[in-house]
């Protein structure tokens, strides 16, 4: 009651003038915003909360009471743009807590633009151009979400707050009488977004910024020369590490002969046993296998596709050069270059609590399972502080890379990421299937651990290299592949990739699905490339089952891969009747 009262409160300062004659036009204390479907009100789907007033182009006259109008706190939407409104823009803005999307253009608002508006966490879109605003702008960069700020044609002044220009995706703030500097980092919006401010400057805006002039104080000569000196130190610094580097790199190549050298056994796969004087370099990048000496030390090359490994001996891995790559959670990965044969990629994982028989089995039952979008391990080493887990290299970088490379403008279309989703999906569903008496699961499935080949196709790499803890949940452990699976899903639907779990996307993606803008989430050069919405949903909806966060309720991948497939299949259908 007390909302309805307060929007017939905000409705009357306004101003609607004859507009209220218009049939069906509601906006009165006897009667239901929603059910009596009010002139510009949208609800939820029970009917129970005012979610979006849109009241655009029909001459309202008056000012915005937001003390009102945000007592109905579930709004998300509040559109009056291109009307008569005038006043300032109050403060009280702020109780529209849930408030993603605010259109105030084209009115004769003035004053400035209020502060407690950063304090608005889910504003995704702020239009109040061509208006009468003036003073300095909030610092709009704690609204993490926003992807629109558009502020052009008014009177603001003061310097320019800090945005996050790689985020947003509309920005102006045109004509108006801002000062200062346009930082360089503005990514895509070019001159024309800050033209029209006289006094900016910046590489932007082809105009260079004045240069201070310097009074030289004693002052400034003890700070000149307290820089000078920290730079000295940082010059220092940096050619020690340079030089701790270099001697790290000589030490990955390993099997270089130390002072300290020992005969170590070592044993090829075909039995063949052979002495080698293999370096202990204690260094942190060296494989310190050795010194496990006897049948341990034995490198067991598997089944291999590739032609050139087949001969591979360890002692040709420790005399390789190596250049370490990455460093994970769970161990270190390094690019190998044996003296003949391809490139090699070799994971180093540390402390691996799993028995050598186990590990062997476990090794041996994933070099049964051959699926042609799961990178095969091509050998394997095992000692009791370390494993080895040979690959080939591929070229070609990961899904990882290729998100963030997305995120500067690289293209990495629909087609592509669809591609990409099929193939994984089907090669994990085909492992569970194959796997499933064995209980070995992926267990670190996530972006860098999709490796790509020239032609977008995908592999999985690191198959079963974690054994998964479950802790105490009963759910079974192919179940988090599942949901690691739902996480690549939003990952290549949003475009943002992620590092970690994967949750705080999930979580982002769930609050905005929530509130129906489902569009929203969705990667913008997806949008723009004019991939089918229908198919992206669908993509979303199979992503938000594989999250569901009771693992009871996920579907298997098998599940998984079929809806997939004939999501795909969809799309080619789609691409093929579009065809002219
Ligand atoms: N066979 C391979 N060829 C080329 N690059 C690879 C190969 N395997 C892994 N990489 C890349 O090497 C980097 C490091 O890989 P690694 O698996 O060690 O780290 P991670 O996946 O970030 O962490 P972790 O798997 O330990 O949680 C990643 O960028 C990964 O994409």
């Amino acid at each position: 009651k007390d909302v309805v009262e307060a929007l017939v409160d905000f409705m009357q300062k306004l101003g609607p003038g004859s507009i209220q004659n218009t049939p069906n036009w509601g906006w009165n204390s006897s009667s239901d915003p929603c059910m009596n479907h009010w002139y510009g009100v949208r609800c939820d789907n029970n009917n129970q909360t005012v979610k979006s007033i849109v009241l655009e182009q029909i001459n309202l006259s008056g000012t915005v009471d937001f003390e009102s109008v945000c007592k109905e706190t579930n709004l998300l939407l509040l559109s009056l743009k291109f009307n008569n409104l005038t006043g300032t823009l109050s403060q009280e803005i702020s109780n529209c807590k849930r408030l993603r999307l605010l259109y105030l253009n084209g009115n004769h608002f003035s004053g400035d633009l209020p502060n407690s508006l950063t304090t608005l966490a889910n504003l995704v879109r702020i239009d109040v151009s061509s208006n009468e605003l003036s003073g300095n702008l909030p610092d709009l960069s704690r609204n993490t979400g926003l992807l629109t700020f558009l502020a052009q044609n008014n009177r603001l002044t003061g310097q320019l707050p800090n945005f996050n220009y790689n985020q947003l995706q509309y920005f102006d703030v045109s004509n108006n009488d801002l000062s200062g500097v346009v930082p360089d980092e503005t990514g895509h919006f070019g001159a024309k977004s800050f033209a029209g401010n006289p006094r900016l400057c910046g590489k932007e805006l082809s105009k260079a910024c004045p240069s201070k002039k310097k009074h030289k104080s004693l002052h400034d000569l003890l700070i000149y020369s307290a820089f000078a000196i920290l730079g000295l130190i940082i010059l220092v610094l940096v050619a020690l590490i340079f030089l701790k580097k270099r001697q790290n790199l000589e030490h990955t190549k390993i099997g270089t002969k130390s002072t300290k050298e020992e005969g170590v056994k070592s044993t090829e796969n075909d039995g063949v046993t052979s002495d080698s004087k293999i370096g202990q370099s204690r260094s942190e990048f060296s494989i310190t296998s050795a010194e496990n000496g006897g049948v341990s030390a034995s490198l067991v090359v598997l089944s291999s596709p590739v032609e050139a490994v087949n001969g591979l001996r360890f002692e040709d891995l420790l005399r390789a050069q190596a250049e370490l790559i990455g460093r994970g959670k769970h161990g270190s990965l390094y690019k190998v270059l044996p003296d003949v044969g391809v490139p090699l990629a070799v994971k180093r994982i540390k402390d691996w609590e799993i028995s050598r028989d186990e590990f062997k089995k476990r090794m041996q039952r994933i070099d049964q399972v051959k699926h042609p979008n799961v990178l095969p391990i091509v050998a394997y080493y095992s000692s009791k502080q370390e494993k080895l887990l040979v690959y080939e290299f591929q070229q070609n970088g990961n899904l990882f890379n290729l998100l963030q490379g997305s995120q500067i403008g690289k293209i990495f279309d629909w087609g592509s990421r669809l591609n990409i989703a099929c193939n994984t999906a089907e090669a994990l569903a085909f492992m569970h299937t194959e796997l499933k008496d064995d209980q070995i699961a992926h267990g670190n499935l996530k972006s860098s651990n999709i490796l790509l080949t020239k032609d977008m196709n995908s592999y999985i790499s690191e198959y079963g290299l974690m054994v998964v803890d479950n802790g105490s949940q009963d759910s079974n452990i192919f179940n988090l592949d599942v949901c690691a699976f739902g996480v690549l899903l939003l990952e290549l639907l949003t475009g943002k990739p992620v590092q970690s779990n994967g949750l705080d996307l999930a979580k982002w993606v769930n609050s905005v699905v929530k509130e129906e803008w489902t569009g929203e989430v969705f990667d913008k050069a997806l949008v723009v490339e004019g991939a089918s919405e229908e198919r992206m949903v669908g993509l979303l909806q199979i992503a938000l089952k594989c999250i569901n966060g009771s693992p009871d309720l996920r579907p298997g991948m098998d599940q998984v891969a079929t809806m997939i497939v004939s999501l795909k299949e969809e799309d080619e259908r789609s691409m093929a009747s579009s065809d002219p």
